[in-house]
């Protein structure tokens, strides 16, 4: 028996011995690292004598910034040991558990620079039927690389932070007008946490040295903003007003039985995208608006893995470095409450999304509070959740 008396701190539930991910806590003493058991967080700089030489530091600091650049040995090595001291009968000395509800967490690492990939397939087709309607959905490059974009590292915030309203140009009548977006949405994406060496041409068997772990990711976009700007080059203020992670880093390694082979695109990858293991993730994603779950996107049907992504990313030579983020892009799956944005959902506004309480959306409102989990099948049975991320939407 666990001396962590926490019934959500169990293998059959997300946040047992199987997932253990990492934040950071803000107390009176300042940031300190701390690993989720179940419903509540260990602080871990008052157990540092609990590791070693090595390790000690990474507990100890104030963000996640050391135990990212720290390496693939030194992950696994911390995550040993804490599975270790989590299961043992005796909490270890100094070992305090703080309930969830109690504490404050802040954005776990330094965010470096921020990639967001396009690799649904389904939300590439839905966007572009909507977007382009004259054009065929799908470019011929999309299936032969992972279309993506750099978007805005300093507007990453941790689950939780409201999300001001962007103001903007959009297409009027008669020209641009400028105003508050009046279109809204979100992306449910899965983002992928880098660390490692700083390197490039990093290949599909490496990637997974340079993936320390992964969040769950809302890509806040201003769809009349995107509408009008993004021609020829991409998304640009319609998408890097806010993007939220989950406060908890989910290490990659908690992810060995989610591993699927992505969908064959029907013709053969040039040699640096093939994988001689499989990245796919079995991650189902569900979002909650206010409190309805209106989608659960299913993760395993994207098109390029997180290996894929990170091999593209950096074959002209470009660095990953520690605390880089990537997107998944927008999860959707072919079944209409498996989209991921709203704007797929409500069909660009044609077809509002009925909630719980009667009321009806299109895009979102003042005051809406959207929450975006998601689960993995763990090993023995197990369940790997990834924690929340959740924003309200406040006037701006
Ligand atoms: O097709 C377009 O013009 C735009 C698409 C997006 O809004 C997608 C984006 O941010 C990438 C993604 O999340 O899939
Ligand atoms: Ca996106
Ligand atoms: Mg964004």
């Amino acid at each position: 028996m666990s001396w962590i008396d926490d019934p959500a701190f169990s293998p059959d539930e997300p946040f047992g011995p199987q997932t253990l991910p990492y934040g950071v806590l803000d107390t009176p003493d300042g940031p300190v690292v701390a690993v989720r058991v179940g419903d509540h967080a260990l602080p871990l700089r008052a157990l540092a004598g609990e590791f070693s030489a090595e390790l000690a530091p990474l507990v100890a600091a104030g963000s996640l910034d050391p135990l990212l650049a720290a390496g693939r040995p030194a992950w696994s090595a911390l995550r040993a040991r804490l599975r270790e001291l989590v299961s043992q009968s005796a909490a270890p000395p100094g070992a305090e558990l703080l309930a969830l509800s109690a504490v404050t967490t802040r954005l776990p690492f330094t965010v470096g620079d921020y990639v967001d990939f396009y690799s649904s397939r389904h939300h590439a087709e839905n966007v572009g039927r909507m977007f382009r309607p004259d054009a065929e959905p799908l470019l011929p490059n999309w299936t032969h690389l992972p279309v993506g974009y750099h978007g805005r590292s300093g507007t990453v915030v941790v689950s939780g932070t409201d999300v001001v309203r962007p103001h903007g140009q959009r297409r009027g009548e008669h020209g641009p007008v400028f105003g508050p977006s009046t279109r809204l949405d979100i992306e449910a994406e899965v983002g992928f946490v880098c660390g490692g060496p700083v390197a490039g041409r990093v290949s599909t068997s490496s990637a997974p040295d340079h993936v320390f772990g992964v969040v769950v990711l809302n890509d806040w976009s201003a769809r009349d903003i995107q509408a009008w700007e993004y021609v020829p080059l991409g998304p640009f203020l319609g998408k890097s007003f806010a993007t939220s992670i989950s406060a908890w880093v989910t290490p990659l390694e908690a992810f060995a039985a989610a591993r699927v082979e992505v969908p064959d695109p029907g013709h053969p990858r040039l040699d640096y995208l093939v994988e001689d293991q499989h990245w796919g993730l079995d991650l189902t994603m569900e979002v909650r608006w206010n409190g309805t779950t209106v989608s659960r996107p299913p993760f395993a049907g994207m098109a390029f893995s997180c290996a894929q992504q990170l091999a593209h990313m950096t074959v002209n030579g470009a660095t990953v470095r520690p605390g880089d983020l990537f997107g998944s892009g927008t999860v959707s799956g072919p079944e209409k409450r498996q989209r991921g944005s709203f704007l797929e959902l409500s069909w660009g506004g044609a077809e509002p999304v009925v909630l719980d309480d009667g009321s009806t959306r299109t895009f979102l409102e003042d005051g809406d509070t959207v929450v975006i989990t998601a689960t993995a099948p763990g090993p023995d049975g197990s369940v790997v959740g990834l924690s929340e991320v959740v924003g309200t939407v406040v006037g701006g």
